[in-house]
């Protein structure tokens, strides 16, 4: 007997599987925003066990056509209508405004589908413009930065993670940053830290939630950092938030703008923070493709809830 070849089906939803250090996304091809992408559908579709898995969805669609189907009321400012837009959802299926490695990715993505040739490719967020330039391309790898412009400050705060808290600097990388840099921590006591466990923070200061990022302070241009993500969890990386902490780290040495290396659990990125700017430059990867079949997605019994 000849085993059937594998073909589309019918109710086949096509994908691509990437990850920027570890942070990983099922992206979406879908130009006219055809897809109705619904929470149901994003937390199917990133479960690690009944679905594709990933810390998050990557939808690609022009601006204009996402305006149209009432996915965004608005284009934010700076935005074309003809632009690739990245709709990102995180893997419980809410939205975010940005996701730093969601922008290599997608950028990866959009040249390695013949949507957008290397060099600077404009891409629109509901942050607003984050345009990417393809560095190194190699097929399945390459090496992107992104303009992720200017952090804003939004003060202090605290969290509770794992029965400790820490005090951190609000920052506002167009999603919201709690990024505490820990007096005296260095890289192994941080491996053992409980940032699995969810934050309790000031929900008045984060009426919206926030991610938190927990780091070492800065030694010779380098930190290493952890991040529990709203609405994923913990990530083996947040673009965001290597930003926010870079941020945080140069705040806490005395500085406002430079070069930083953030280690975290998926790799290292490079961050530079110029006068009203920040640019993230690291990795991504295509590791696979295929079709998702909708009809055999499984809801999960509530008793498993927990993991998703
Ligand atoms: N992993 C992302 C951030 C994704 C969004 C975040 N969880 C939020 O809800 O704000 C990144 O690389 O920046």
């Amino acid at each position: 007997m000849n085993p059937a070849p594998l073909t589309a089906p019918q109710d086949g939803l096509a994908f691509i599987k990437g990850h920027g250090t570890l942070n990983d996304f099922v992206i979406l091809p879908d130009d006219n925003a055809e897809v109705d992408l619904d929470e149901n559908l994003v937390r199917a579709l990133c479960d690690r066990r009944a679905g594709i898995g990933a810390d998050g969805v990557l939808r690609i669609a022009t601006a204009g056509a996402l305006v149209e189907r009432g996915v965004l009321t608005v284009l934010p400012e700076g935005v074309d209508d003809d632009d690739w837009f990245m709709d990102y959802r995180n893997a419980d299926g809410s939205t975010a405004e940005m996701c730093g490695n969601g922008v290599r990715v997608f950028a990866h993505a959009l040249v390695s589908t013949g949507r957008a040739g290397v060099g600077r490719i404009p891409i629109g967020t509901r942050s607003g413009p984050r345009p990417a330039e393809i560095l190194e391309h190699d097929g399945n790898h390459a090496v992107v930065r992104v303009d992720m412009g200017e952090p804003g400050l939004l003060g202090v705060s605290s969290v509770d993670l794992g029965g400790r808290v820490y005090a951190g600097l609000a920052v506002d990388m167009g999603n919201p940053h709690l990024a505490c840099i820990v007096p005296g921590l260095g890289a192994a006591a941080l491996r053992d830290l409980p940032v699995h466990e969810a934050p309790v923070y000031d929900t008045g200061f984060f009426p919206g939630g926030v991610n938190v990022e927990i780091a070492t302070p800065l030694t010779d241009g380098r930190v290493s950092m952890r991040v529990h993500e709203r609405g994923s969890g913990e990530t083996m990386s947040c673009g965001t938030g290597i930003v926010a902490t870079a941020v945080a780290a140069l705040a806490d040495a005395g500085e406002a703008m430079g070069e930083v290396v953030v280690e975290v659990p998926g790799g290292e990125i490079e961050v530079s923070l110029t006068e009203g700017g920040s640019a993230l430059t690291g990795p991504s990867a295509i590791v696979a493709e295929g079709w998702f079949r909708r009809s055999g997605a499984t809801p999960r019994p509530e008793a498993s809830r927990s993991e998703l």
